[in-house]
């Protein structure tokens, strides 16, 4: 599987508006198959909070639709499987509460974002459940990853644990490649 954008489509009424954020056949028909069993939801209260880079090891890797109910992310995914021929490549895009964009991203991937706006909630689904003893994670500002954060030169809001992730070159990582390089987002129409 690719990272892939989505972008649903919203019926709005007098009343606001109704979206299906997720669906098993249209998923699938977009070439995303997994077996969700687990929704996060996260709020952070400050712009300029990085939560990531995150993933968790085999066998309790995640895949994860990700998508912003308040406010606005930049949110990125970084390759890290060991084979693939874009190990170390990011992807970027902005989500925001008021289009419902999604991001999805397959396992071996690390995951990460910033939030744009304070107050932001993100959620997202994945299909395996937490596991503390699996988690794992990558430096944001990793150098070799260089992930353009728009920080506008402010430094970003961590946890204590993400203080002390370590670089990809030293981090302990095992995701087998599939044969899908990570590409450039194809925006939907
Ligand atoms: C992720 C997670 C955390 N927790 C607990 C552990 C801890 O006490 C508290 C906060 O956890 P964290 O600091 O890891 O939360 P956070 O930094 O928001 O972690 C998340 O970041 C994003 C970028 C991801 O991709 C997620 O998979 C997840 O790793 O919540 C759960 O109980 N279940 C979960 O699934």
């Amino acid at each position: 599987m690719t990272v892939q954008l989505i972008i649903p489509r919203f019926f709005a009424d007098a009343r606001g508006w109704f979206v299906e954020t997720w669906t098993r056949q249209r998923y699938a028909d977009l070439g995303i198959v997994t077996d969700f069993c687990q929704d996060n939801h996260s709020l952070s209260r400050q712009a300029g909070t990085i939560r990531g880079l995150h993933y968790q090891s085999i066998p309790y890797a995640q895949a994860k639709l990700v998508r912003c109910l308040r406010g606005r992310i930049f949110d990125v995914a970084v390759d890290i499987r060991r084979d693939s021929p874009t190990f170390g490549a990011w992807i970027g895009a902005e989500l925001t509460a008021e289009k419902g964009e999604q991001l999805f991203i397959p396992s071996g991937y690390a995951h990460g974002f910033l939030t744009l706006e304070d107050d932001t909630e993100v959620a997202y689904k994945v299909d395996a459940y937490y596991a503390p003893e699996a988690d794992g994670g990558i430096a944001w500002d990793d150098s070799t990853i260089g992930i353009d954060w728009p920080l506008q030169g402010r430094a970003p809001l961590l946890s204590e644990k993400d203080r002390k992730l370590p670089m990809l070159k030293e981090a302990d990582i095992d995701f087998p490649y599939d044969g899908n390089p990570l590409q450039p987002l194809k925006v939907p129409k």
